[in-house]
């Protein structure tokens, strides 16, 4: 016992400068400070530039005590290790070679055992502002490799309450982070659980998150397993003794399942063992048919996630959703046995422990209130009118929290504060003129959104001849494809992307600098999550409406939905003079492509007669070409051909000299660069001039907006806008 004059100091954290050899010392033994348990610090973050100061290293130790004894020689101070009473991993201090951060895996006979493992707590002052949550370390390690230091304000309201086992719903503003808000709770929990690495048995699945688009299941599964990286390569540096032996199983293994991707290869992954499955609900429920084992563990499992939910019952999935929400409810297990699946799996007993989060950027205020009367007694008959499709998707999930927490943080007017909204109007006839004078004027990274695959079809190949990096994205496209287009664009600067909205929702591309409505969204949802691929986690954006005179009614509507009016969102400016030049630009792409076309056509048909004629087995004439039209009534005759073929050459080289050409500001002389009503050599020397249009200043976007809020242009612009309407 020590004496009253001793005082007894738990040191949480202490810090000091010099590495050291880490000795082995018996738990509960007095030692010296060098013997002490000395962590290496990672000093990203934590300390400023301290580094940069001269401190090589820095080293923690924490549940030591210090206790000071009043000697005749004056104060004494002697330190005790302390038994670590929660913590197993830190309780057994490293050996030489040995890492304090890799935890010790406990030899437990189980599978998987519902006792929360105590964890190392290594990361103490590495992350303040995560502390709060008690994370586990892990995790803080993943989010200090990616710097993010603090929480945002959904994980901040969000993370408290998911890790106390309550049912979240949460709308934020797109690109706020949502996705970790929910996927932390559920990693905390899995990584903090006892495992059986030499289990055999397979891993059933343990959180499922369903997401409407491949895309967006694709990419949160990598979100999760950027968080989980780090933690698989130290696992594995601590188990595979052997460098020829295969990896052991991740201590947490996340996959998505998405159609257009081999079944066969996602069973096996499956059988393998997946914690966390992020999933669309087509191809999960054409697997679920197959295995019974994946449709077990739909059943029991410890969390189920919906991203997105509103666009997940409008993406024709809704049969699918149904189906397999059906196997998440108590009632479900209660009967033991599902209609739907010849062979419903059998379970124990109702899943009363299963956790839900809902998210979204868009959840109807009627519906969070009805959300929040679900614990109600419900009133039926006069007056509860009919169920919304979303409503009726939520009344299909069974909440196990009798009031599950509904967290909004949706801006007014869903427009995050760091996007700049614009318009422009312009005849449809002309949009593809604004557009390729949009590109050209601000470059940066533009996503597109267009509502047909037929407009990208015909926009993708004359953006393509008139040099700008265009790549297509929408759902005819093979999957492959579609992930290679996504890819490229992600990392090819300055490039556009023409997409439908697949690529509205959840996809998070850094740096989009432009989102451009080429056609008025269906819906204000539509529009909130197209904005949102640009502006995200705080970064500036921007947002450009292409609006004809008949969509302006669309348009209005659609404001008005999100509380808003039309005249809240400026024009752009645009330089008129040099909008006309480009003008004949993309008359003469327009017109190679149409050519281009049809000679792909021919040439189509051509083929296509071939083989024909092979499968029925009738030979044609040796002479026979199709070029020849006596195949095809209608078809080019070889003459026909050539010409075609040459005038297409012809314009190509056209083209590609107008592209040559600089474009000049009004008033400005290329020749006399220093006189002029618009003098090019001021701009020239400060370096502000536009790279492709000289005497226009270098600006960004949403400095070039009509001051006026609603302005419309002056009579004179309005005419030489007016003027485009002709269609070539
Ligand atoms: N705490 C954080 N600090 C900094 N960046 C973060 C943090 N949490 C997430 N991010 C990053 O913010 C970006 C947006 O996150 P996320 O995709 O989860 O947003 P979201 O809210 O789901 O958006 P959307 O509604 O469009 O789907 C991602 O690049 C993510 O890595």
């Amino acid at each position: 016992m020590p004496s009253p004059l001793k005082r007894k100091v738990r040191s949480e954290l202490k810090l000091r400068t010099k590495a050291r050899k880490k000795p082995k010392t018996e738990s509960g033994s007095l030692a010296v400070v060098d013997a002490l348990p000395w962590r290496t610090l990672s000093h990203a973050g934590v300390f400023g530039n301290a580094y940069d100061d001269g401190i090589l290293e820095l080293e923690e130790v924490d549940n030591v005590q210090v206790v000071y004894d009043e000697t005749s020689g004056g104060r004494v101070a002697t330190f005790k290790i302390l038994d670590a009473p929660q913590i197993t991993t830190s309780s057994r201090l490293p050996e030489d070679g040995e890492t304090a951060d890799v935890p010790e895996v406990p030899d437990v006979p189980c599978e998987d055992v519902e006792e929360v493992v105590p964890r190392n707590r290594s990361t103490g002052g590495l992350l303040p502002e995560w502390d709060a949550f008690g994370l586990h370390d892990q995790l803080i390690h993943a989010l200090s490799n990616q710097s993010f230091t603090n929480p945002t304000p959904i994980q901040l309201k969000a993370l408290p309450l998911a890790l106390q086992r309550r049912d979240v719903v949460g709308v934020a503003e797109t690109g706020s982070g949502k996705t970790l808000a929910y996927g932390l709770p559920i990693l905390h929990k899995l990584l903090s659980r006892r495992k059986n690495p030499e289990s055999k048995t397979r891993r059933p699945v343990r959180a499922l998150i369903l997401a409407p688009t491949r895309e967006l299941a694709l990419q949160i599964s990598s979100h999760l397993n950027a968080c989980l990286n780090g933690i698989r390569t130290a696992e594995e540096r601590s188990t595979s003794k052997d460098p020829n032996m295969p990896n052991p199983p991740p201590p947490v293994s996340v996959a998505a399942i998405v159609g257009g991707m081999s079944p066969h290869k996602q069973k096996r992954i499956l059988s393998r063992g997946v914690d966390v499955l992020v999933a669309t609900p087509g191809r999960l429920w054409d697997i679920m048919q197959e295995e019974g084992e994946l449709a077990n563990d739909i059943t029991s499992l410890d969390f189920l996630v919906l991203d997105e939910a509103d666009r997940m019952i409008e993406a024709g999935h809704f049969a699918e959703l149904d189906n397999i929400l059906r196997l998440t409810l108590r009632q479900y297990c209660e009967d033991q046995h599902d209609p739907v699946l010849e062979d419903g799996p059998v379970v124990d007993s109702a899943n009363d422990s299963l956790q839900t989060f809902v998210f979204s950027a868009t959840l109807s205020k009627d519906l969070q209130r009805n959300l929040r009367k679900r614990a109600k007694p419900k009133k039926s008959g006069k007056g509860s009118g009919p169920l919304t499709t979303l409503e009726d998707l939520l009344e299909r999930l069974d909440f196990r929290d009798p009031e599950p927490e509904v967290i909004d943080l949706s801006p007014e007017g869903g427009v995050v504060s760091s996007l700049q909204e614009s318009q422009v109007e312009c005849l449809s006839a002309d949009k593809d003129t604004y557009l390729y004078y949009f590109l050209l004027r601000y470059p940066g990274r533009s996503l597109v959104f267009l509502s047909s695959i037929d407009g990208i079809r015909r926009l993708a190949p004359l953006l393509e001849l008139l040099e700008l990096k265009t790549y297509p994205l929408h759902s005819q496209l093979e999957q492959k494809q579609r992930l290679k287009n996504l890819e490229r664009f992600k990392s090819t600067p300055g490039s556009v992307l023409l997409a439908t909205d697949i690529a509205a929702r959840g996809l998070d591309i850094p740096y989009v600098d432009h989102v451009i409505h080429y056609q008025i969204p269906r819906s204000a949802d539509t529009y909130v999550h197209r904005n949102g691929r640009t502006a995200r986690a705080m970064r500036q954006g921007f947002s450009l409406i292409m609006c004809a005179p008949d969509e302006r009614k669309v348009l209005r509507g659609l404001l008005t939905n999100l509380g808003r009016e039309d005249g809240e969102i400026p024009q752009m400016n645009i330089e008129l003079y040099i909008l006309d030049k480009l003008k004949a630009r993309v008359q003469l792409a327009r017109q190679i492509d149409v050519a281009q076309h049809k000679a792909n056509k021919a040439k189509h048909e051509k083929n296509w007669l071939k083989e024909t004629a092979d499968a029925m087995e009738i030979e044609l004439d040796s002479d026979f070409s199709i070029s020849d039209a006596e195949a095809t009534p209608n078809g080019p005759t070889k003459r026909q051909q050539k010409a075609a073929s040459a005038k297409n050459k012809g314009q190509r080289l056209q083209l590609k000299q107008l592209l040559a050409q600089p474009l000049l500001a009004q008033g400005v002389s290329k020749r006399y660069i220093t006189s002029g009503s618009n003098p090019l050599v001021h701009e020239l020397l400060a370096g502000e001039s536009h790279e492709t249009m000289l005497g226009v200043k270098k600006t960004s976007a949403g400095s070039d907006l009509l001051k006026k809020r609603g302005k419309k242009y002056s009579k004179e612009e309005y005419e030489e806008w007016s003027g485009f309407g002709s269609t070539p």
